[in-house]
């Protein structure tokens, strides 16, 4: 049932030929947690990797003791993200970098942690100046939806730049994982070659407060991590009508029917990943008790307010995934004719972009029962 191959912890036994340069794509909350986690661990497998750990910051102009500041001189002084991961410092070899490309040229091992609305023109700026025998891991939570249909931002990476690119994703609030709160995550990694070995790339992340295991089902990883954005929004829309845990328990359930109701139709996913692993249930609990979107979704309920406006009151800069992802994700199952088939992602598509009431979820809920007692009964809105 489970994917079959796992690398669990990191296993450095041979010294590589060449130590690897780690660099970051991306400085947000998340990112400038991974940063951390990434120089930590550039410090301890020295053997093994280059110390400086590059992080491109999308330059800012920020207010910083009174006075007007650039993002990048502040964290190079302090090495604290003040805007995006306030209160937490990171160890003096991670250096932010404005220059993406820059830290393309200079990096092995590139890990990309940007929003997904940037990741495209992010791409476009770096095409050109990859090192040869780089290696990507995307930490992006979302997917792409084009005239190609539906595809994976570690794909759309490996084509945009042409190195192979795997997936990392998990239960992983950023404020917790920089606090060093025990946490679970799942890596998808395959290459055709091993330029750089699962073990490699394990050691990249394996911190005793950041378990890692690794699998052969990329999609899996990838679709988990998107996907349950979803769902935490139709759990915050439930805690914003001040539903119980049943309810909201039921909500999960079926959300994660979807999630691998959609991997496995869509993308050569094991049905085992999402049930199993960080990147399936663990992920979609730990959004769902009250990540982003899901406090977003609960205060578009109980204020009435836009999401936009919220994203902007609520998450100091910080970008919501779940609403465009509910947007991309419907948008592809129109073309197939299935968004009758996957009632919760359409909800939640419904709420944010066409004034659906958040109380009929429940409404929405019924339904399966009767197809299955109907056995292939079609659904009614
Ligand atoms: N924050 C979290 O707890 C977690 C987030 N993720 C995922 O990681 C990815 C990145 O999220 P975060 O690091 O939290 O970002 P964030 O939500 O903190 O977003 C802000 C980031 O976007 C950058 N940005 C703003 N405008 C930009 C532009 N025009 N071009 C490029 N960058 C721009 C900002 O400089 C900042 O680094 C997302 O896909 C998210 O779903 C995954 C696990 C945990
Ligand atoms: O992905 C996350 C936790 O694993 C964070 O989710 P939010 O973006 O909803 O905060």
């Amino acid at each position: 049932m489970s994917a079959p191959h796992q690398t669990t912890g990191a296993n450095l036994d041979q010294a590589p030929k060449k130590r690897l340069a780690v660099g970051v794509i991306g400085s947000g909350n998340w990112g400038t947690a991974i940063a951390k986690i990434c120089g930590e661990n550039a410090r301890a497998h020295g053997h093994h990797f280059r110390s400086k750990v590059r992080m491109w910051v999308f330059e800012e102009e920020i207010e910083h003791k009174g006075e007007k500041r650039k993002l990048t001189e502040v964290f190079n002084e302090t090495h604290e993200n003040v805007k995006y991961l306030p209160g937490v410092e990171c160890p003096p070899n991670v250096i932010a970098v404005p220059d993406v490309r820059e830290v393309a040229r200079r990096s092995d091992v590139l890990v990309f942690v940007v929003p997904h609305q940037f990741i495209n023109r992010v791409c476009d700026q770096m095409a050109g100046h990859l090192r040869p025998n780089a290696v990507g891991i995307s930490c992006i939570k979302g997917v792409s939806v084009g005239k190609d249909g539906v595809r994976l931002f570690s794909d759309v990476i490996q084509e945009k730049l042409g190195i192979y690119c795997g997936v990392l994703s998990g239960a992983n609030v950023a404020n917790e994982v920089a606090k060093e709160q025990f946490c679970e995550t799942t890596i998808g990694y395959k290459p055709p070659q091993p330029i750089v070995s699962p073990e490699q790339i394990v050691a990249v992340f394996d911190r005793p407060y950041f378990s890692v295991v690794s699998v052969d089902d990329v999609a899996g990883v990838a679709l988990g991590g998107a996907l349950k954005n979803i769902v935490a929004m139709a759990v915050g829309f439930a805690d914003g009508m001040e539903w119980g845990g049943n309810t909201k328990s039921a909500i999960m359930r079926r959300g994660l029917l979807e999630m691998q109701k959609f991997a496995t139709t869509f993308f050569d996913s094991e049905p085992g990943t999402m049930v199993e692993q960080s990147c399936g249930i663990a992920d979609l609990v730990t959004s769902c008790l009250g990540g982003r979107n899901n406090r977003v979704a609960e205060a578009y309920v109980k204020s009435g307010k836009p999401i936009d406006v919220l994203e902007k009151e609520l998450l100091g800069g910080q970008l919501l995934q779940g609403a465009s992802t509910a947007k991309e994700v419907h948008e592809f199952l129109s073309t197939k004719d299935m968004v009758n088939e996957f009632p919760l992602f359409r909800s939640v598509y419904k709420i944010c972009y066409e004034n659906m009431d958040a109380k009929d979820l429940i409404q929405v809920l019924q339904p399966l029962k009767e197809e299955s007692e109907n056995e292939g009964g079609t659904e009614t809105e």
